[in-house]
């Protein structure tokens, strides 16, 4: 785990000493669009998703390319599950830098910009024509994935629709910040203060989508939204992970009767499946936080049948 500064790599864990023992998310830095008659316009073949299986921001990235029908217009390579002293990196196929053969994700940030300063994150949307990255942000890559693509997939399902999009804002910002960041608030935090305070606020989330829940199918009311994708990938994670690893241990979400319904419901949704592969999941954050796991031992359990 680590960064870069000015350009070269750093192997250093978060601090969070300057927060009270908090774990605070640093922004993503490339936040371009694509768009007609743009420097990235939407072409088939042109563009390329770096992702890591393991991480929830960009599985949502992968949710969406399926759903979207974009599998064979968005080319996809998928970095090894250990994201150890060199940060996430490439080895042998099918876990390769399918463009530029490279060791490590953060060369591929260097030569974007030689002075870059800052993590290196995945998901990556790379541009093969101008060589470079258009967007590291999950939350823009969904959208992007949403709609610059309809014309070219015939593809027109709308998961971000105008008239829903003040409700869908707003459930995403609570479930951002207390779910999505909040189990890594707790996973990462250094002190029994900051722990809590990030524990108190995921339950009282958890507690309130269990409420909503048992009133409407989906977040926004009846139809499937990016609120719902969002929310899945941290809930497919937090048996497994979450709950021993982060220590979000009040109860599993397969305690909570209408979480576990609606996780099953999208669960079941065409091509989300192929989506999740858990061992990747599993062996990346027991495997790769030493200072949480230090022996790197990947529990066995739990048996989880997301289709039960
Ligand atoms: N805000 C970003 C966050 C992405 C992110 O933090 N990804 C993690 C993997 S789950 C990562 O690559 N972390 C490496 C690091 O922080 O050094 C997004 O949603 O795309």
């Amino acid at each position: 785990m680590g960064l870069l500064v000015d350009g070269e790599w750093h192997d250093k864990w978060y601090d969070t000493k300057k927060h009270g023992g908090r774990f605070v998310r640093s922004e993503s830095q490339f936040r371009n669009q694509i768009a007609p008659d743009t420097e990235f316009a939407p072409e088939s073949g042109r563009y390329h998703l770096y992702v890591s299986y393991a991480c929830p921001w960009a599985h949502r990235t992968l949710i969406f390319r399926q759903l979207k029908g974009l599998e064979q217009h968005i080319s996809v390579s998928v970095v090894h599950p250990l994201m150890l002293e060199n940060g996430w990196e490439f080895k042998q196929p099918p876990l390769h830098d399918a463009l530029h053969q490279k060791d490590y994700l953060y060369q591929l940030y260097q030569l974007v910009d030689p002075n870059y300063s800052g993590r290196v994150t995945v998901p990556v949307l790379w541009d093969k024509k101008t060589q470079t990255i258009v967007n590291n942000e999950s939350a823009e890559i969904i959208r992007i994935f949403n709609q610059a693509f309809n014309d070219i997939t015939g593809n027109h399902q709308d998961f971000y629709p105008a008239a829903l999009r003040e409700a869908i804002d707003g459930v995403n910002e609570w479930v951002y910040r207390d779910i999505n960041n909040g189990v890594y608030r707790c996973g990462f935090a250094t002190t029994q203060e900051a722990y809590e305070e990030a524990y108190q606020a995921l339950f009282a989330a958890l507690d309130r989508v269990e409420g909503m829940l048992g009133k409407q199918r989906y977040l926004v009311g009846d139809q499937l939204t990016e609120a719902d994708w969002r929310l899945f990938t941290t809930l497919v994670r937090f048996d497994a992970v979450y709950y021993s690893h982060f220590k979000t241990n009040r109860q599993r979400i397969s305690d909570f009767p209408n979480i576990k319904r609606y996780v099953a419901d999208l669960y079941a949704t065409p091509g989300v499946a192929d989506t999740l592969v858990m061992d990747h999941i599993k062996q990346h954050y027991y495997g790769s936080h030493k200072t949480i796991n230090p022996t790197g031992i990947v529990p066995k359990g739990p048996v989880i049948d997301f289709s039960a």
